[in-house]
């Protein structure tokens, strides 16, 4: 009867489908496992008892990394997680190797495909030849300064409207996380697209629709074997609702600049100069063919603004530390004024602003947005440097949080000490680095090598803009006073700064000593 009661219930049925494919799935991990015998395992390894260490993967993977920082200090360990074992790099050392390893040794793109199932969620051809990549390592950075003054425009717009200013005495509270994404959304694409496509509700709320999909559509690609991918992954896409809702905008767009382009060619007097164009005119990165398609130009708008999201994070892990940091505040604000006075709200005058790139950089280290970071699949059986050999297929990463946290590396590395970074700049020889931006060994929020993030400058220079425009005009604060910075958020890796928080702000009123 009870069993009747099941079959004829379809909720149970799936309930009951979905978790024999996880253990058919789970269970054909473990056994390719036998492979990793020679490297340490943290928590349980056998068949039943390595479901523990996958549900603590997926409920605190702060505490895991930590723990086998701990218990393997500068090694290699494994965990079982939903994509198969993974393998975790407890030490900086480690990075020259995976520098020295070629795409076809170590492969991004593949560590992409498995954690992202971008094949599904973002699109089927944009990996064949990424060159996105490329426009954004030259086209789009060389343009940072040109565009400069577009993005400050763009901030002055944005951030009064979603942080309204009043002028009484009243602090006002916001919630911050969707105010900050709506206008890191605007600010990048004024400088991606412009106006006045940067200020449509529609095109904002679609790539930011779309951005979230894409890890919460892969998560649940994931919970399946890989011979279901192609039917769920229909089915847990929002890539074609996007990319229906971006044709709409992009596609008249397209359609002139390509009309144009064949008008006028070398000769077009006031060509725009955006992230369009520069994908249009890319002759020596992709085919002719690949940049005159409306479907594909749309793919890469979406993947670059999935890119340009990123930022939200790292803001929030900024401006939640302003609140709970006015001493620091009144600082950076004193080198702000002076920068400001001598160069103007420039590109340049961001550049110099040493304090505050300082700042940031201390509060992404202590809120990183993962818990391990810069992946790469193993495509051949692998040697590290200590003798360590990874199976073919295995997915490898770095336990970022605890490597930022090194109390080697970052003396009292728990405390947060706004001008570290800074303080680091002022030894000698030390002049040039430490940047927030800066991509070194101890420094892995852009990932490393060849795939190191191409937007870091434009998100540095955006995120920035962002904070100095925030310190001069607003006074930031938690109720109460608080000067509790909120818990981080927590889903499987992910653990940036809490996307629940409330920060209150009210109009910039002049220090009272
Ligand atoms: C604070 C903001 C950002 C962070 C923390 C960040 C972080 C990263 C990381 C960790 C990687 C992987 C690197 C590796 O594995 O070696 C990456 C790659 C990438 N990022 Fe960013 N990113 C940010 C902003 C941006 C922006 C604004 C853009 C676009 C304008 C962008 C576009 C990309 C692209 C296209 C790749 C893939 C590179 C490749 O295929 O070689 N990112 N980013």
């Amino acid at each position: 009867m009870e069993f009747l009661s099941l079959v004829s219930n379809p909720f149970a049925l799936s309930t009951l489908a979905v978790i024999a494919l996880l253990t058919v799935k789970l269970s054909r991990a473990y056994h390719a496992g036998s492979k990793f015998k020679h490297i340490p395992t943290l928590g349980p390894d056998g068949l039943w008892s390595s479901y523990i260490t996958v549900f603590r993967w997926l409920t605190n993977s702060v505490e895991m990394v930590e723990e086998g920082y701990r218990l393997y200090p500068k090694k290699i360990f494994r965990i079982p997680t939903l994509d198969g074992w993974q393998i975790i790099l407890n030490s900086t050392k480690f990075v020259d190797d995976l520098r020295r390893a070629s795409d076809e040794q170590l492969s991004f793109v593949d560590a992409t495909a498995v954690i992202l199932r971008d094949y599904y969620t973002i699109h089927p051809k944009l990996m064949s030849n990424p060159y996105h990549v490329d426009v954004i390592r030259h086209s789009l950075t060389r343009n940072i300064d040109a565009g400069f003054g577009d993005i400050q425009e763009e901030l002055e717009s944005a951030v009064p409207e979603k942080i309204p200013l009043s002028e009484g005495t009243d602090w006002t509270e916001i919630h911050a996380w969707p105010a900050v994404l709506e206008i890191v959304v605007r600010t990048a694409n004024r400088f991606l697209v412009g106006l006045p496509l940067c200020r449509d509700p529609d095109f904002r709320q679609l790539n930011i629709d779309f951005a979230m999909s894409v890890f919460k559509n892969a998560m649940i690609i994931n919970l399946f074997p890989e011979f279901l991918h192609p039917i769920v992954g229909r089915v847990f896409s929002g890539r074609r609702v996007a990319m229906r809702k971006l044709k709409k905008h992009l596609q008249p767009i397209i359609e002139e600049r390509l009309k144009m382009k064949e008008i006028y060619g070398k000769e077009w007097q006031d060509k725009p100069n955006d992230f369009i164009q520069w994908l249009i005119d890319a002759e020596e990165f992709a085919p002719l063919s690949q940049r005159s398609s409306v479907e594909d130009i749309c793919a890469r708008v979406l993947v670059v603004n999935f890119g340009a999201i990123d930022s939200t994070s790292t803001i929030l892990a900024a401006l939640y530390r302003l609140a709970s940091n006015p001493d620091a505040t009144e600082i950076m604000r004193n080198e702000l004024e002076s920068i400001t006075r001598r160069e103007g709200t420039t590109k340049a005058a961001v550049t110099q602003m040493q304090l505050l790139d300082s700042f940031l950089k201390e509060s992404v280290r202590l809120s990183p947005s993962t818990a391990v970071g810069v992946f790469r699949r193993a495509l051949k059986d692998f040697t590290f440097s200590d003798g360590t050999i990874v199976p073919s297929g295995t997915i490898i990463t770095f336990a970022t949080w605890a490597i930022m946290r090194d109390e080697e590396i970052y003396p009292g590395g728990s405390e947060f000490r706004p001008f570290r970074f800074a303080e680091m700049r002022g030894q000698e020889g030390e002049g040039t680095k430490h940047h927030f931006s800066t991509v070194s060994p101890e420094w892995l929020l852009f990932g490393q090598g060849r795939h190191t993030c191409p937007g870091r400058f434009f998100a540095s220079t955006e995120i920035k803009a962002f904070l100095a425009y925030i310190l001069m005009n607003y006074d930031v604060k938690f109720r109460d006073d608080s000067k509790n910075v909120p818990e981080r958020s927590a889903t499987q890796v992910h653990t940036g700064p809490d996307v629940e928080a409330r920060v209150m702000f009210r109009k910039r009123r002049p220090k009272v000593d």
